[in-house]
Formats: C-alpha cells, structure tokens, sequence
C-alpha cells in the first residue's frame, strides 16, 4: 500500500509556502551572482546525461525544504512498494512492473509470491528468435517472400511509445520500412495500405486487452484487405501477430497464437514500450539495439531505486515540478528536443504524464485542494522557436521547460550541429536573463533611434527573463542513452504521483469516452432522428444524419 499523505499538511509545505515569498522576489540572474558554486551544486551528470538544474527559480533552501517535502510524503517506501512488486495500482488491484521488463540484475521480482522474471526473459528470448527472422528474411510471406514492411496497429501506449522510440532511433534502422496505423479515421489505414504489398507485409496487432474499438477495427479491415488480394486465410499467420495479454480474443480474432507476443496486467499501457509492445522497435533497429535501449533503462531504475534524493534525477525533476505548479500557479511544461529524431517525443510524454496524473481524487478517496499533473506539450527545436518560444519569452504565463539536446549529431553535416546546438544554449540563457530596459535602450541608440522612438518601443523589446528551464544534455543519442531518458521521466511522473498522493497507474477518464461512443455508434445506423441525448448532442448527430447521405 502506498502511503497516503497530504502535501499541503507537511511542515515541508508551510515552510516551503513562506520560502515562497522570498524567492518570488528574487531572479535567477541574482541568484547566480550571490553563489558561484550554483552551477556545480544544481548538476548532475548520470551515465552520460548530464542534467543541468541551476537555471531554476530556487537556492539551497528550496532543495533542501523540496527533498524534506519528499521525505515527509514517503516517497522512499513508495519506490520501495513499486520495486517489490506490491499492487501499488490500487484501484485496479494490480502491481506496477514495467521495471522488471528491463530487469538485468539477476534478482527475481516477485507478484503474488512468483517470480515474473522468467515469463519475462521467455517473450525476449521468443521476440529475439521473431525479430532475426523477420530482419534475415528467413520469415517468407504466403507467396515464399521476405518482409519487407511492418505496420503496426495499435493506438495510445500500444503506439505512441514504439512510434517514438523507432523515430527517435531511426539512424540505427535496418531495411525493414515501419508504418504505424493508430487512428480510427479510415483515412489512416487506407493511406498506409495504399503503400504496401500484402505479399511482403508484416502487421502487429498492439493492444494490451485486444478490445480497443479502434485497434480491432483497423486490424480487420487490415486483414479483409489481405484476403481480398488474393491471399488465403491459412496464409493470415504468417502475415499478422498479436502484441497482447489477452490470448483468447488473439485466438478468436484467427491469429495464430504461436504469433502472440505476451505481457501482463502488471504492465500499464502508457509504460508498455519495454515489453512485447517493443516489437517494432526491435524489428526496427534489431533486438541487440531494443536490448541495450532495456539496458539504458535499467540503469535509471537502479539509479531511481538506490540514489539518495539530492542526487536522484528523476526526484529532483520531480520536486522541481511540483514547486512551479504547486507555488508559482504554472499549468503547462514544455519538452523541447533539440534532437529532430526526437520529434515525437513530448508526445509520447503527453500521454505518459498527463494520463498518469491527470487526476483529482487522492488515494484517500477525497477531492484534491491542489492542483496535479501538468498539460505536457512541446515540439523539437528550432522549429518551436519560430512557433510559440514568444508566448514563453514574453507571455504572461509561466511555463517551465526541459531543453534536451545531444553533444553529438547522427548526422554531423557541415555546421548544422553547432548552430542547432548553439541555439540550444542561447534559449535557456535569454529565458533566465531576458533584456533590461536599460539594455534595450542602449541597442536603439546604437540604431541610431530618436529619444521619442526608444521611449516607445523601449517596453515591448524588454524582456523579464525570469523563466525557468532545465537543460539535459546527452552525450549522444544512443538506444542505451534513450532507454535511459525515458526511464528517468517516466520516474518523474510516479515522484509527483506520491506527492500528489494520487494513483498514477490507472485511467478511469478516459474509460468513460469509450463507453459513451460505443453507445452512440448504434444510434448512428439508420436515418431516424435521435432524442436521447442533451440538446446539443442531439442537434450534432442529427445535423450529421442530414448532412451524411446528401
Ligand atoms: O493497448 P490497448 O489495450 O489497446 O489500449 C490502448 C490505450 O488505451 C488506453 O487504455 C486509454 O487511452 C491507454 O491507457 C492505452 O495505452
């Protein structure tokens, strides 16, 4: 069980309220002038990611009150919960394990008394023997062809992992030519059927309960599509596997089940990439590449399970969160990777975070009083520079944001990297200074400005500064280093969850959008006008029966 503590009622939180007050009067400039060690206190380096905090709204105050808020919401004996395999997923009685899906220590990892972790090393060991043949081409096709395309259907945590993880590592890719099909609008699987041959065509079926409406629609106007060219429906198991727990709708769906790649209840879907659920990421880049990206991951782990908190990255990113939202009112953070095979990476975070802690009932049962999890958004750099950088430079919001970039490119052409890299540097640097108005002036008088003109544009080129980031700067982007970065956000978002006091690992909201739609679908079948909803509800569907036909 986890602890079930309120933050606001810590003695951490009421000195931390007060401490407030005097670090909102405070910039980072200043903080920075009054201590010159700041940046080697507010870093950290960890297995060739160095995480450089020191451009935050805090002193050493901040931390120390921060790491007692952490302490006082037991955190350690949450980690402790989490690791030992307790049912620390309370509301759907379940234990959370995706670590033990990267588990390279030796130790066993027990739910209910047995060890998973040879269930675990069977499904590598089986995705390992899949993923050789399909990669060697020894895998033929219904007409005695290698694979050449794999498409994998699935959606949420049964895409958006594989999706970022295959972009994210696209430099160490082989031949095979990956397509992702996840949304319901038939548009998705038309345009990516239009693209492949069913004779050298591999499709994974991704869904942790092989129920998801628009998972096993897409899957079988996928497998109509195969049969209808020709293709017999002997021939549907060399062609189509399940990515599942579910092996008996995998059955009834007429996939072979020796073509089923297995997890467990233990796995969310939203951390699921580390599990069978990583099949294209290891047909993508071959398994020796998916095996060092688990290995990554299991370094964060050791370091979350084993690292005192001051040291604690995912701790401290988390703590750090909790101070802008929780204090200083901020509603959003932004990831911003300047890495441009990273592109999908907020994204996926966008579900990671805000499916997690998207929450407003604590685990007493009771209504928060405070605001939880953050709206995560975010696009690579430069690209965000030129969209929404000014709304974070000169809006009237706070908006805290990670900056992420590798030392080395995967494409070192010309000057390409230094400049992306040095607008990496010069971002998180105009956040924290910004311009004075005595600087300003003196730039317009340098242009040669009248007095008048600098007294009016003198406000709208002044910049506060003020804005906090987080940069982390990789050594390089590598499965080992990726698997890494994943593992320690996804650490982050259990730190806030324990401080929030809420449960991280379940997602009742979003249960009641599908159930809804699978009760209007029926509604939909003929032309009647329907009377059974609200005004509004009634006036769309009806308006869509009119328009549908004509
Ligand atoms: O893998 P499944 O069971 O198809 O679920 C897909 C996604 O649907 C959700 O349950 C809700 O969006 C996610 O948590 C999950 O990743």
């Amino acid at each position: 069980m986890l602890p079930t503590i309120n933050f606001t009622e810590t003695n951490a939180y009421k000195y931390l309220a007060d401490h407030f007050i005097a670090i909102n009067e405070k910039n980072i400039k200043q903080l920075f002038e009054e201590d010159a060690e700041r940046f080697e206190k507010f870093s950290t380096i960890f297995n060739d990611i160095l995480l450089d905090y020191s451009k935050n709204r805090v002193d050493d105050t901040t931390i120390a009150l921060l790491l007692q808020l952490a302490r006082e919401c037991k955190l350690d004996e949450a980690i402790k919960a989490m690791f030992a395999g307790e049912a620390i997923n309370q509301t759907e009685d379940r234990a959370v394990l995706h670590t033990a899906l990267r588990n390279f220590s030796g130790k066993p990892v027990l739910v209910d008394g047995k060890n998973v972790m040879d269930d675990v090393h069977a499904v590598l060991d089986k995705m390992e023997t899949f993923s050789n043949q399909i990669i060697s081409g020894n895998w033929k096709g219904y007409t005695g062809k290698a694979i050449t395309d794999v498409v994998n259907i699935g959606i949420g945590g049964s895409d958006l992992g594989p999706v970022m993880v295959t972009e994210a590592l696209k430099a160490y890719k082989n031949h095979l030519t990956m397509h992702f099909v996840s949304n319901i609008d038939g548009t998705h699987i038309a345009e990516t059927l239009k693209t492949v041959n069913p004779e050298t065509t591999l499709f994974l079926v991704a869904s942790k309960t092989f129920t998801t409406q628009e998972t096993m629609t897409n899957a079988l106007t996928a497998k109509s599509w195969f049969l209808d060219k020709g293709a017999k429906e002997a021939d549907v198991a060399k062609h189509f596997a399940a990515l599942s727990t579910n092996a008996k709708d995998v059955a009834e769906f007429g996939i072979d089940t020796e073509n089923m790649f297995g997890f467990w209840d233990w796995v969310g879907g939203r951390y699921s990439l580390w599990s069978a659920i990583g099949m294209p990421i290891a047909l993508s880049i071959g398994f020796d590449n998916f095996k060092a990206l688990l290995k990554g991951a299991h370094a964060a782990d050791e370091h979350f399970e084993n690292t005192p908190f001051e040291n604690n990255i995912p701790v401290i990113l988390g703590l750090l969160g909790v101070w802008y939202i929780n204090f200083f009112d901020a509603e959003t953070q932004a990831i911003l990777p300047y890495d441009q095979y990273m592109h999908r990476f907020a994204a996926y975070f966008q579900q990671g975070d805000m499916e997690s802690n998207g929450k407003h009932v604590d685990r007493n049962g009771k209504e928060v009083t405070y605001e939880t999890g953050p709206v995560i958004w975010g696009e690579p750099g430069t690209n965000g520079q030129h969209a929404f950088y000014q709304l974070i430079h000169q809006g009237t919001r706070l908006i805290p944001c990670d900056f992420i970039a590798p030392a080395q490119s995967l494409n070192p052409i010309g000057e390409h990297h230094p400049i992306l890299l040095s607008n990496f540097f010069a971002q998180t640097e105009a956040l924290m200074n910004g311009k004075t108005k005595e600087q300003v002036i003196e730039e317009l008088k340098k242009d040669g400005k009248s007095a008048e003109e600098i007294e009016k544009l003198a406000p709208f080129k002044t910049f506060d500064g003020n804005r906090p980031t987080n940069s982390i700067l990789l050594k390089k982007v590598t499965p080992e280093s990726l698997g890494t970065l994943i593992a320690l956000y996804e650490h982050k978002i259990f730190v806030q969850g324990i401080i929030w006091n809420i449960f991280s690992f379940d997602q009742w909201g979003v249960e009641l959008g599908k159930q809804l739609a699978k009760s209007i679908l029926p509604e939909l079948k003929d032309d009647e006008p329907v009377h059974t909803h609200d005004a509004s509800t009634n006036g769309l569907i009806n308006q869509y029966k009119n328009w549908r036909n004509s």
